[in-house]
Order: C-alpha cells, then structure tokens, then sequence
C-alpha cells in the first residue's frame, strides 16, 4: 500500500473528491483508512482523512506530493463512517468533506501553523547550485538576531517570530530565501488535551519505604509527603494539588523530594467529566410487564442473531419504553457489543442521564450541545478508547466511533430536531439505519406518537430502503389509566365575557391543585409568534387555497402569504367568516403567561422554562430539579416541559393555547400538535394520583386536537393520511427544499425562475416531471420559485423552490446537478443554494 486516496479539508465543489498522496516509509504503520493526515495542497498544509489506500497511483508517481504527517495516535474515523460519508454526500447532496466533519467533534479542526526552523546546510548547496549566487551568512543586525532567536529555540513559529521582532519581517524574508531558514506548516488542533501535575513514584515501593525509615529528621516535611505518596501508592499518580492540600506542604518541600530522586513530576492528561463528583444512584432491572416481555423477546431475538433489524416501538406515555431500551442495552453489551441512544436535544435532561448512568455508571458517556467544546471532545475520546460502551446523546451522537455497534436506539424518534438543520443536512433517523445495516446492528425507534413517515414505513413495509417492524404498548407500565383531557372551546370563553388567556375550568383545576399541594404543568407553544391570523370569535384562519397551510403575515406590506405556492391576500380587518372584530396575529410569550398567574392566584410559586431561562449552563437541570423538590407549584414552559419528564406529584397539566401549533404553516401542524398534545398530556398522573389534562382551544373540533383527548393515535394517522395522500405530501411523496440567496433581489428573482424551469425541462425529458396524482408511481414537480418565509437574512435575499417527488428515479442528483450547472453559469461567487432534502423546517 503506496498510495493513501485522501479527502482534503477544502470547501469547494472542485476539491470534494480523493486526492492521492504517497505514504512514506516512516508512516506507513500509522496510516490507515479513517487517519487525519496533513498533507501538501497548493502551496499549504492541509488536514485531510485517509479515504482509502492503494498499491500504486493512476496519476504520474513524480507529480504525487507525501502525506506530511499524521495526526493521531489512532485513526479518528472506522472505515464504516468513512463509507457512511459517501452514502452521505448523495442522500443529502453535501459534500463529503462536510460529512465527515459532522462526525468528529470540533476540537479535531486543526488549522495549518507555519514554523521556522534553520535550514540544513545541504538544503543550502542545493540553492547554489542552481547558479544563483548568495550569501550564506547573516547580513545586518537584525538577521544575526533573528538567526540566533530561532537557534536558540530550534523552531519557532512564525506568529511568534513576528512577535518577537516586528521589526524584522524583511530579514525574516531575505533568510527563507537564501536558505538560511526554512518553513514548514503543521497541522494544529484548534483544543488541547488537558493536563494537570501529578506525582508519581520514582524509586520502588520497597526503596522508598527503606528511605522513610532513614529519612533525615530535619526533612520531616518531605518524609510527610513521601509517607503519604507510599500510603496511597495504589492510587498513583496522584495530582499535586491534591497532595499539597492534604498533606499541607508547599510546593518547594514536593520539588525538594523530587530533586532527592524519590519522586517524579509530572504531567498527566485529565479528562473533562461533565459528571464528575455526581452520584447515581444504580438501579437493578425491573420484572417485566407482560406487554413489555413480548416486546423485549422479539428484539433480543433479533440482537442475537446478530442480524440487522429495525423496529418501531409504538408505545403509550408511561408505558415503559426507557426501561425495555435498559434491558436490550444490558444485552447488548453483554455481547460485547457498544450501543448508542439518541435522545432529542431538548428532552436529554439531567433525569434521562440519570436513568442509564443509574444501570451503566461509567460506562456511559453523555454527549450533547451543552457541553463545552472541551468536554465534548473528552466524552468523543472516552468512546473512542473504549472507555465507554454506552452513549447518550444528542443527534450527533449517531456518528459515535463505536467499532462492535450492536444497537442503536432512537427515543422520540418523531422529534424534528432529529434533522440537522445545517450542512449535512441530515436526519439522524436515515443515517443511524444506514450505520446499522452496516454494522449488522438493530435500531429501536420509540414513540408514544410515532413520525407519519416511520408509521406508514411499517404498516405497508413497501420502501425498500426503510421498512421498520411495528411492535405496540397500548398500555402504561404502572397499570395505571392515561389522563382524562378535556378540551375548552375559548371562543365560548370570549362569549361569555371571559377575555383572560385563563378559562374559568383551568383556573378552577389550578387552584384546586394549590389547596392539595399537587404540582402543575403548563405549556405554552410559543412558536408560530405572530405569523398567523385568527379569530378569536370563531377559530377562524386564513389558509391558503391550494396548499392546506396557514398564510403568513407579513407585516410590512400587511397582507398574507402562502410561502409554499407564493399566493398572496391583503390582510382581513374583519373575519370573513363571522364578520368579528376579535382578528388579530396570534400569540403570547410566556413572561405575560407568568405575570397573568401570579395576578391571578396570589402566592403560586412558578417556575417559567423557556430559551430565555435555560440559556446558563445548567440552569435547565437546576430549574427541574427545584421542581422535583417541590419548591414550585407550576412548571410553567414552552415545548421543553412536555417531554420526558417523570415527576410523581404532577396531576395537572394545562396547555393555553392548542392552535399556535396546529396554525404553523407547515404540512405538518396537524401532526405536531397531535404529538406535543399527546406528550404533554402524557407527563400528568404518571405516578399514583390520578391525572387531568386541560387544552385550551379556539378551533375544537379539529381532529389532532379530538384525537389528542382521545389518546387515539391511531384515529389520528387515518385521518392525517387522507389529507397527506390528498395533497401530495409525505410519505406519500418526498421534498427537497431549495434555498436560492443573493444580495441583488433582480438576479436572484431571475437564477431562481431559471433554476425551477432548468429543473423542469430536465426532468421532462427523462419522463419524470408531471403531476404527483395517486396513479403516478414515478413522478416530479416544482413548486415556486417563491420568496423564502424568511425572505432576507444577513443581507441575502431568499427564494425558494419546492420538489416534490416519488418513484426510483435519483431526484436529488438531479437537483444537486441542476443548482451546480447554474452556479457555474452564473460565475457569481455570492449566488448561494442550498439544498434540504427531506426538509423538516418548512417555516
Ligand atoms: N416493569 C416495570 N415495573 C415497574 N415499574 C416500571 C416498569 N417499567 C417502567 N416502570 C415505571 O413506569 C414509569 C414510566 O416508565 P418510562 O418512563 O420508562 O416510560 P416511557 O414509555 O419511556 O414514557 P414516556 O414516553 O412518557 O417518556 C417510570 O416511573 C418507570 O420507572
Ligand atoms: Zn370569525
Ligand atoms: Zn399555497
């Protein structure tokens, strides 16, 4: 193996492919398939993955440049994530350099450094023997002192060089190019490990115990610090602050016992434990419900044939699901297999880390977004060094460098925020399929409202790529009923001269809880601010005619917006329905939520959780912990408090207002109010009380939020799906979302109606574009191009258009094919496009 294929760390569509580089003879045994490399491009160091390695070259063996050098101890990347990253960069159209930088935490960014070191006389003869004539030897002052800098210091880099002689930079200079100094470049990572002072033995235990017996009497404080180091020697190194604080010593008297030769010092690495000096309390398995044991033997079944697999566990809230996930994992790793499990960002609370620390303590390692960059890095290492067989985590968590993968677990696997929303944009759901099959590992998806997508997946089982098998937990594990939910018709509040954002039945449930002492949920829904229009008399809504989706308003040219087909209406001042006055752009955040409550029930005590109260790091986890204590009456909150969360004294849970989420403009409003009434319902009577669930409504009657009171998800799905299939929208069909921007509204109007007419003309010409109707098998069409719901960002304007497609054919080629063919006509470096396939962000 001569030649290494390596993907360089360039951003650019020219350079998103293998490069070859010779591998020399003093790094051969480091480079391997998944190696961070430095290696020449251009007239720079760059960092690069070693993508594949090869006997010998297609290209001239003298114009192939060497790996400079290697950057790790062990590769970073397992051959299966390298050819995870080619799967990739074609389902998601990114580069593939971009895919395997979404893998690895940040710290390994290295960035090129220039260092200067003094030149070897040969490399000077070799300058003159090209006939060029120089001098060899320092000519002013300033090159003497350079000179002897650099000396003195055997390299130095260039930054600090400068530093050091700002004067100078032309002596610098005139040295390189007479030989006397040379350049070169090396790769640097952006963090570094961690380390700390540590004390270490340097004679045997026997020695030094000998030496304490003959320690010198006037050195007693050095005899105290080497009777202790010898007392904890099973416990070496140790670190020196520690030592120095117990043993009360100062540092001189630890050197002075160093300088004897009884001891060493030392640096050590440390690791950044995010949950250092935590205590879990372990937890043992619990017997298993019957409705649980069939699920857990159906997957172990599987796990055991080493066979990949995937499932989609239906399951109730309370049903079960986290403690079944412990169970296969205990299996799992019994195989001496690792397992990773995917938690939405927002859910991945203090309480859920609990929960599998509690079984697997040390083994577990916690990675998500609120970790700094550092800790980050030391939890990616822990896995990487096999110190950890579990991971928790966040989306990103997918691309754990486990090499014996047996299961991977996704929890909530409906939650959007699955979808990276930046490039690679990628859901984690597809690509954790794609590392199991890999891998010959089984995923769970669990859900108590499972994603349209992964539901219709397995009950027709006919994509080939995705067919999950569906196993059902109609009920909670605790034996104990869901939450009887109410619905309350505001409009009828509003009639009956009630205008609070309090119906008289919630505020009656609220204060009844107060006198019992039993705790409260609140959700608020504050997404959707202000973008659409209702009436408060009748639930009425502007929808756009075509699409089946809220219109935005926009208040500049005050009228309303379809941002999926580009239709436009001036804004209403009366409802067109019922003629009211009470039309008005909706929404309330959740600081007047918290100051109405504490008019309206004096003394409550609430705690409000929202992105302006979570920001601090930990504050989330200090907030539900105050909760948990009982220190509050109310958890008041947006989306955050309806997931996951487990507290036994919750026996109400009130949602203000239903419509902000069923009135997003997006296909999916329906389901993502189905679903977040669902779970938040869900966090009442978990326990032995009984629980009640209040939802707050001005259009009642609309099925997700029937069905939400129902628990009846499946009532739900058969109606979702009729409109889905209706509308041509997924499953029945897929999107790509693409995103033109420029500064200059008049070329992006234009590059955006060339792209969606170039996009059809293609695709007619391979027999693909026509309508999405129900006979269609294979079929495309183009939306747009509209302006973007966020028509300017960052100075940019922004067009959109919309693909909806089905059938075999490779739409995303064609997409990605298309938006680079007029990229390079366009020759406008400031023209950006960007594509989503199966988009989830539509707003
Ligand atoms: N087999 C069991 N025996 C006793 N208690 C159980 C058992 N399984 C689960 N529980 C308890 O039931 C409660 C609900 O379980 P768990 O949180 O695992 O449900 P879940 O399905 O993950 O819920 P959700 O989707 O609502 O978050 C927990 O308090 C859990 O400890
Ligand atoms: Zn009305
Ligand atoms: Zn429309």
């Amino acid at each position: 193996m001569d030649v290494a294929k390596v993907i360089v760390d360039v951003p650019s569509k020219d350079t998103d492919r293998p490069f070859d580089y010779l591998i020399p003879d003093r790094l051969r045994p480091w480079v391997e398939v998944g190696s961070r490399v430095g290696v020449p491009f251009g007239n720079r160091t760059m960092q690069g993955y070693v993508v594949s390695l090869h006997p010998r070259s297609d290209i001239d063996s003298a114009r192939i440049k060497p790996i400079q050098s290697v950057l790790d101890f062990a590769p970073p990347l397992s051959p299966d994530l390298v050819d995870l990253s080619v799967w990739m960069k074609e389902r998601y159209a990114c580069r593939q350099i971009t895919a395997l930088q979404s893998m690895l935490p940040t710290a390994l960014k290295g960035k090129a450094e220039r260092y200067i070191t003094l030149a070897d006389p040969s490399e000077r003869e070799q300058g003159s023997r090209e006939g060029v004539l120089f001098s060899v030897q320092p000519e002013t002052e300033g090159e003497q002192n350079v000179l002897a800098f650099v000396r003195q210091r055997g390299e130095v880099s260039l930054e600090q060089l400068n530093r050091a002689f700002p004067e100078e930079s032309a002596s610098v200079k005139a040295l390189l190019a007479r030989g006397l100094l040379r350049e070169y470049q090396q790769i640097k990572d952006k963090l570094s490990k961690k380390t700390m002072k540590a004390l270490e033995l340097a004679v045997s235990l026997e020695e030094a115990q000998e030496a304490l017996n003959n320690f010198p009497a006037k050195a007693q404080r050095q005899k105290d610090v080497l009777a202790y180091i010898v007392e904890m020697e099973p416990f070496l190194p140790l670190s020196l602050k520690e030592v120095l604080t117990t043993v009360g010593v100062t540092a001189g008297t630890v050197k002075g016992l160093a300088d004897k030769g009884y001891i060493v010092i030392e640096d050590m690495e440390v690791f950044r434990d995010p949950y250092k000096g935590r205590n879990f309390e372990p937890t043992e398995p619990l017997a298993l419900t019957s409705e649980q044991k069939q699920v857990y033997s159906r997957i172990i079944h599987q796990l055991d044939e080493r066979n990949h697999g995937v499932f989609l566990l239906h399951g109730v809230t309370g049903s079960g699901k986290t403690e079944i996930y412990l169970q296969i994992i205990q299996r799992c790793l019994e195989q001496e297999r690792e397992a990773v499990v995917l938690v939405p960002e927002i859910a991945l609370t203090p309480q859920m880390v609990e929960r599998f620390k509690g079984r697997f303590g040390d083994r577990v390692a916690v990675m998500h977004s609120r970790l700094s960059s550092g800790e980050r890095y030391d939890e990616w290492r822990k896995i990487h060094e096999g110190r950890a067989s579990v991971v928790v985590g966040a989306r990103s968590a997918v691309f754990a460098p486990f090499t014996s993968l047996g299961l991977i677990i996704m929890d909530e696997e409906h939650e959007t925020s699955y979808k990276q929303e930046e490039t690679p944009k990628y859901h984690a759901r597809d690509v954790a399929i794609r590392r199991a099959s890999q891998a010959g590992a089984v995923v769970i998806l669990g859900s108590a409202t499972p994603s349209l997508e992964s539901y219709h997946a397995a009950r027709s089982r006919s994509s080939s790529e995705f067919e999950p098998e569906l196993l059902e937990m109609p009920s909670r594990a605790l034996g104990n009923r869901l939450p009887e939910v109410r619905i309350i018709d505001m409009r009828e509040e509003l009639k009956e001269g009630n205008r609070s954002m309090f119906s008289r039945p919630l505020h009656e449930a609220i204060t009844a809880r107060l006198e019992r002492k039993e705790q409260i949920v609140l959700l608020l829904n504050r997404r959707g601010y202000s973008t659409f229009v209702m009436c408060r008399s009748c639930g009425y809504v502007a929808q756009c005619p075509e699409c089946d989706i809220s219109l935005t308003y926009h208040q500049k040219s005050n009228n309303l917006r379809c941002h999926y087909c580009g239709y436009a209406v001036q804004a209403p001042e009366v409802c067109p329905d019922c003629g009211s006055e009470h039309i008005r752009y909706f929404g309330t955040g959740t600081q007047r939520v918290e100051e109405e409550l504490a008019k309206l029930f004096p003394g409550i005590r609430v705690i409000r959780m929202d992105v302006d109260t979570t920001t601090e790091k930990g504050s989330h986890e200090k907030l539900l912990k105050q909760f948990r204590d009982k220190k509050a009456d109310l958890l008041l909150g947006t989306q955050m408090v309806a997931k996951g969360l487990d507290f036994p004294d919750v026996t109400l849970v009130g949602v203000i207002t239903a419509d902000s989420a069923l009135n997003l403009p997006d296909f999916r409003a329906a389901e993502k109010t189905f679903q977040l009434l669902t779970q938040v319902a869900g966090r009442a009577g978990r326990h032995h009380l009984p629980g009640e669930v209040f939802i707050q409504s001005y259009t009642p009657e609309h099925y997700s939020i029937i069905h939400a009171s129902g628990h009846d998800y499946l009532s739900f799905v058969k109606d979702e799906l009729k409109h889905r299939k209706a509308l041509h929208y997924p499953p029945y069909c897929r999107l790509i979302l693409v995103t033109l921007s420029h500064e200059q509204l008049p070329l992006l109007v234009r590059v955006a109606e060339n792209y969606a007419s170039d996009l059809k003309r293609r695709a007619d010409r391979r027999g693909w574009f026509g309508s999405l109707d129900r006979f269609a098998a294979e079929a495309l069409d183009v939306l747009g191009p509209v302006a973007s719901p966020i028509p300017r960002l960052k100075n940019r304007y922004r067009f959109q258009c919309m693909i909806k497609w089905r059938g075999d054919m490779d739409a995303v080629s064609l997409a990605r094919q298309v938006a680079e063919e007029l990229q390079d006509s366009v020759r406008d470096t400031k023209l950006q496009i960007s594509i989503d396939v199966d988009p989830q962000m539509l707003m």
